[in-house]
């Protein structure tokens, strides 16, 4: 860090031709306003930034193939939709993913049926709020019940079952039709990322991964359960709602 910032102010041209923006020089450039971050914070964001976007990350990827795992005809129907965009071949799925509503479905209903965090950070009332007849007092602490939210049967059909389909819209295409809304400002349906203004900051980023390896996975390998083992569906809470028997899959090379 402190090299970087001896470069930056001594200018050194050569070495800024081959550096790549990262996250610590967009905490170094924030512009001042009453002082800089010290190297204490930086840190603390970093490991912060590092915490809350990996392990959340993985663990739905682990959710979304055990799924794909367990229903091959899913499996099947996304890698059709992949290869109908990309074909068959040696790069890697990266410029089509937007091309893909079938993929983003999967991923929408894995993140409703699995959140990682089955509760946001704790939030508090500023004021007294009346809601459905019940007052929240001033100050009071409110958590939130993401899973839940995203299983009422009142709001979802079947909620229990993996149904990327419930995403698309009537043609199946995800075109023209109804784009859902996974910040929640026009309704809240489910809320993985939370909602609001303390919403995951890491949400387009965190979707934008899990399309890029759930398409290039499936694109490159045909996954399947380990001889002789099922997939099994149940939870543990660990720091995120993890697999309680973590995937055991067998990738084949597609020809
Ligand atoms: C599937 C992946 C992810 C899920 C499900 C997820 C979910 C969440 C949730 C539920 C919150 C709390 C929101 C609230 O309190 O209302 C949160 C906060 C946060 N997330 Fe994520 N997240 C994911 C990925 C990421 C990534 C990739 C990053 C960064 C690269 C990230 C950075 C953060 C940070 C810094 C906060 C705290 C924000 C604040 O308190 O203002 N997350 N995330």
């Amino acid at each position: 860090m402190q090299r970087k910032q001896n470069q930056d102010s001594n200018n050194l041209s050569s070495f800024s031709k081959d550096y790549f923006m990262s996250y610590v020089d967009t905490l170094l450039q924030l512009p001042d306003e009453k002082r800089k971050l010290n190297e204490g914070e930086i840190v603390s964001l970093c490991s912060e930034f590092l915490s809350a976007g990996t392990d959340t990350t993985s663990t739905a990827l682990q959710w979304i193939m055990a799924n794909l795992v367990k229903y091959p005809h899913i499996q099947v129907k996304l890698f059709e939709e992949i290869i109908g965009v990309v074909g068959v071949g040696e790069k890697e799925v990266e410029e089509d993913l937007q091309k893909m509503p079938y993929l983003e479905a999967v991923i929408l209903e894995g993140l409703r049926r699995h959140p990682p965090g089955h509760f946001v950070r704790p939030h508090s009332v500023t004021q007294d709020v009346v809601l459905d007849g019940y007052i929240t007092p001033k100050n009071t602490i409110v958590n939130f019940m993401v899973a839940e939210i995203g299983r009422n049967p009142n709001v979802w059909e079947d909620p229990m079952e993996f149904k990327p389909e419930r995403f698309l819209n009537k043609n199946g295409d995800g075109d023209g039709g109804e784009v859902f809304d996974i910040t929640g400002s026009s309704e809240i349906k489910m809320m993985p990322f939370g909602a609001g203004r303390r919403m995951c900051p890491g949400y387009g980023l965190a979707m934008l991964h899990l399309e890029y390896f759930v398409a290039n996975l499936v694109w490159s390998f045909e996954w399947k359960a380990a001889e002789g083992d099922e997939v099994d569906l149940s939870e543990k809470q660990e720091l995120s709602t993890v697999m309680k028997n973590p995937l055991k899959a067998r990738p084949s090379p597609r020809d």
